[in-house]
């Protein structure tokens, strides 16, 4: 690693409370970042975020400092640093890295044992990708404080269930800009522990085993810290108040599952947003212009991951009425496709894959494409795929008539009916174990 740039990882967020995951991004971006050949990690800091912050549920920063060191203790290079969390007002990201740098510079220049040749250590912010997703909500990052973030330190961001960061990067000319300075990290394991979901448990007397450290959870029971009480800390009197913090923290928690649409109008009361029509779950964007309305994302189904055919009714009659021949119509019969879903906001991506051939569908909801049907029944077609509620309708527009699907979620199941004219097929799908569990640990209310 001789020669290569010493690197500090900051990591800022509320750790309410820490879990195994926030360690891992530490561990995930220190090998990515040493695969570049250009830097050697020397060090990570977690910094949680002052009381002042805010968000719902947030308990004291002495437990969440000391959550966290004892969480640490099993690590020998990252640490827990109280200075944000000191500070009397809630502190900008950019302060904090400020702060830190000027810090790890002086500690740098007054060292009088370094080697003539070694450079200054860099710092770069360590974030899941639902961090880097609230850069674009109006108003709650300064533009200058992005760039700074971004071209003067660097990110290095690590994916978070669906979400995807290098969309983010892309439609981002600010974030585009600075591209060769955000390095994103893909956990190929799925692990989607999120804090949220630990407070969950633990109000509901259920097991936080495994994610977190038992000297964490000891701690929890020992102060008692996460209980219906300290949940409704610093939420709203009333559910028509929300503030732009507010929106922000349900903004990183529901961007992961939520499509765009609904206007409501908001009105300015006391530098806070009043409506009346906001009801939860919703994801609302504060308008940059007026401040006077909000954008309101609606959080629907979600159809992200990878699922498996359970059963399949009529679908050689479906081939036959649509003349596949008897050969393909016997094949397809026999074989049980699956859905590989990925779906970020309006953007689709199914993959229909089988080992006899694979199908891919890539679309906005919304937005009409010409679709090849290579290797169904060889037609195209004009192809509109809308929502209705938190179903998926797609209509064909072609040769055939009245052509077209619906696909929609029940529990934890993927319907899907295709139809035309009078002939429909109807097919089941479920999740495997793993990804039920990620979808319930990140999705469900
Ligand atoms: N499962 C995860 N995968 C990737 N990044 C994560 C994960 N959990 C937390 N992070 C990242 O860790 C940082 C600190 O997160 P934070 O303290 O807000 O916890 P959180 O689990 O996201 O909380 P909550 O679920 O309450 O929103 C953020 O950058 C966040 O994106
Ligand atoms: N403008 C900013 O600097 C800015 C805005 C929103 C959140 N943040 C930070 O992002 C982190 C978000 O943490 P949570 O995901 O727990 O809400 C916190 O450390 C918070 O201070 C910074």
């Amino acid at each position: 690693m001789a020669g290569r740039i010493p690197l500090v990882l900051l990591a800022c967020g509320s750790f309410n409370p820490i879990t195994h995951q926030h360690m891992r991004l530490f561990e995930l971006a220190r090998d990515h970042m040493h695969q570049t050949g250009v830097y050697r990690v020397v060090a990570g800091i977690v910094s949680p975020v002052g009381d002042d912050y805010g968000k719902q549920g947030l308990v004291a920063s002495k437990h969440r400092l000391a959550m966290a060191r004892l969480a640490l203790q099993s690590s020998d290079w990252v640490s827990v640093d109280d200075w944000e969390s000191q500070q009397a007002d809630w502190t900008e990201t950019v302060v904090t890295m400020r702060y830190h740098y000027n810090r790890i510079a002086a500690q740098y220049h007054n060292s009088k044992n370094l080697p003539t040749s070694s450079d200054a250590p860099q710092l770069k912010l360590l974030c899941g990708a639902d961090f880097m997703d609230t850069f674009k909500v109006p108003d709650l990052w300064r533009d200058d404080h992005v760039e700074e973030v971004v071209g003067r330190f660097g990110l290095v961001c690590v994916s978070r269930g669906s979400l995807q960061p290098d969309r983010a990067i892309h439609e981002s000319d600010l974030l585009s800009r600075h591209q060769q300075n955000v390095f994103l990290v893909r956990e190929w394991v799925h692990n989607e522990i999120s804090a949220t979901e630990v407070r969950r448990a633990l109000r509901r007397g259920q097991s936080v085993k495994y994610l977190l450290p038992d000297s964490v959870i000891d701690y929890i029971k020992e102060h008692n810290l996460y209980t219906h009480n300290s949940e409704t800390k610093n939420k709203d009197s009333s559910d028509d108040v929300i503030t732009w913090r507010d929106i922000a923290s349900k903004f990183a928690m529901m961007a992961r599952n939520s499509r765009g649409g609904e206007t409501v109008s908001i009105t300015e009361k006391n530098k806070e947003f009043t409506s009346n029509r906001i009801k939860m779950p919703v994801v609302a964007i504060l308008s940059e212009q007026t401040h006077s309305s909000v954008e309101c994302l609606k959080m629907t189904a979600d159809y992200n991951g990878y699922w498996k055919m359970i059963s399949n009714e009529n679908f050689e009659e479906y081939l036959k009425a649509l003349d596949v021949n008897v050969a393909i119509r016997k094949i397809a019969t026999l074989l049980k496709p699956d859905k590989d879903i990925t779906q970020n906001g309006d953007h689709f991506i199914i993959k229909t894959l089988s080992t006899f051939r694979n199908y891919n569908m890539d679309f906005v909801v919304g937005e009409e494409f010409e679709e090849d049907l290579s290797g169904v029944d060889d037609r195209k077609c004009m192809t509109t795929i809308t929502w209705d509620g938190d179903k998926l309708v797609c209509v064909q527009k072609g040769e055939i008539e009245g052509r077209g699907w619906t696909h929609w979620i029940e529990r934890d199941e993927l319907h899907l009916v295709g139809q035309f004219s009078c002939i429909s097929f109807v097919m089941w799908y479920s999740l495997p174990g793993m990804i039920v569990l990620h979808r319930a640990a990140t999705y469900q209310k």
